[in-house]
Formats: structure tokens, C-alpha cells, sequence
């Protein structure tokens, strides 16, 4: 994706989203939700309240452990989950920190739910918190992070010159 095609899905992105609104990929080829990575987690993602949620099956692709997923993985959809949470605050920001706690194994070819939320936000700073749960809504994985919201010409700096 070149630097306009970027620019000219920024208003669109970043437009007020309704509750229960299916939230837009933050890119087409991106790792998290970009539905044309064959190498990605095609997250879809929801807003529910001032929450965003997604339901996730990792596959043989995301295996760490044999029929495990890999903690990297975990990771990347966490992350990417997060990265939705910027629709409802309403601007880019980008992953400063981020802290997973694995509770238990993520088993390949099984059902997770995952939420995330603001818990405060200070400045250009943003806190955000997630969990992942099976389907019986025990706790498989949380995370915090911190986001730093940043200008559209954070993204110049990957974009082909
Ligand atoms: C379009 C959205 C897509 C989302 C996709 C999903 C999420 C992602 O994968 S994002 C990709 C991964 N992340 C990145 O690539 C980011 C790489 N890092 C950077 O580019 C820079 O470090 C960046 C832009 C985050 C911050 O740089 P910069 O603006 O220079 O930060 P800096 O001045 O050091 O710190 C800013 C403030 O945060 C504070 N801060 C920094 N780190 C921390 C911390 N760990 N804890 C508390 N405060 C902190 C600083 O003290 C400073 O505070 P103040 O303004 O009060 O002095």
C-alpha cells in the first residue's frame, strides 16, 4: 500500500463507529486483520459498548508447541485487538508497551473470545487491557499495553520511497 492509498482510508477509519458496528481493518495486509495477509489472523472485531470484541480460532500456522499456539502469536492478536480500541478514541496511536500474561495453553482449532478496553487515557498516552477466554469464559490470556497516540507521518517512515 503506497502513502495516498493509506491517507485516503484515514477519514474512513477514523469516523465515529456505532455500537455493534463490525470495525474496519486497520489495513488490508495487516498481520492482525488484513483480510488479504495469507499469513494473518484475519480478525474481525466488533464494538460493543466501549469495548471492542472478536472471537479467534489460531491454526497450524500460528503453532508453537505442537497444537499449541505460539505466544507470539497470542501476542500479535492482542496487539492488533488493541489497535481497534483507536476507532472509539478516535486517532492513530501505536503500541509503546506491552505486557501478556499467558494463564493457560491456547489450543489450536478452538474457539477464544476476546475483549479490550481503555482504562485511562493522559495525554498522548493511552492504557489499554485485554483478556482472551475459552468459550466457558475461563481466562486464557490478559494483556496490558500502553499506546502513544502519534501523527499520520509516524507512517512515512514505512512506506516505499
Ligand atoms: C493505525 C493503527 C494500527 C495499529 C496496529 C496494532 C498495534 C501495532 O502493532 S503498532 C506497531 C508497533 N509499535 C511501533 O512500531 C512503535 C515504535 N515506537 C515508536 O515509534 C516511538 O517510540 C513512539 C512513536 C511510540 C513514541 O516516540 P516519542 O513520541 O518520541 O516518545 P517519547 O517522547 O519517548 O515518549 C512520549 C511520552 O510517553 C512517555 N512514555 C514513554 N514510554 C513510557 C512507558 N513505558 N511508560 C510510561 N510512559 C512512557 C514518555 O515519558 C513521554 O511522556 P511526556 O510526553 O510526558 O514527556
Amino acid at each position: 500500500m503506497n502513502r495516498e492509498e493509506f491517507l485516503a482510508s484515514w477519514n474512513e477509519k477514523f469516523r465515529p463507529q456505532e455500537d455493534g458496528a463490525q470495525l474496519p481493518p486497520h489495513h488490508h495486509h495487516c498481520l492482525g486483520c488484513g483480510p488479504d495477509n495469507p499469513h494473518g489472523h484475519h480478525l474481525t472485531v466488533h464494538r460493543r459498548g466501549e469495548e471492542v470484541h472478536a472471537t479467534h480460532i489460531f491454526d497450524e500456522r500460528h503453532v508453537g508447541a505442537p497444537g499449541i499456539a505460539h505466544g507470539g502469536a497470542v501476542a500479535t492478536v492482542l496487539d492488533d485487538l488493541f489497535g481497534y480500541l483507536l476507532y472509539l478514541t478516535g486517532g492513530p496511536a501505536v503500541t509503546r508497551q506491552l505486557e501478556v500474561l499467558y494463564a493457560s495453553p491456547v489450543i489450536l482449532g478452538t474457539t477464544y473470545r476476546l475483549a479490550a478496553r481503555v482504562l485511562r487515557a493522559e495525554g498522548r498516552k493511552l492504557y489499554v487491557e485485554a483478556d482472551m477466554r475459552d468459550v466457558e469464559g475461563s481466562l486464557v490470556a490478559s494483556a496490558a499495553a500502553l499506546f502513544l497516540s502519534v501523527d499520520v507521518t509516524h507512517f512515512d517512515q514505512g512506506m516505499p520511497r
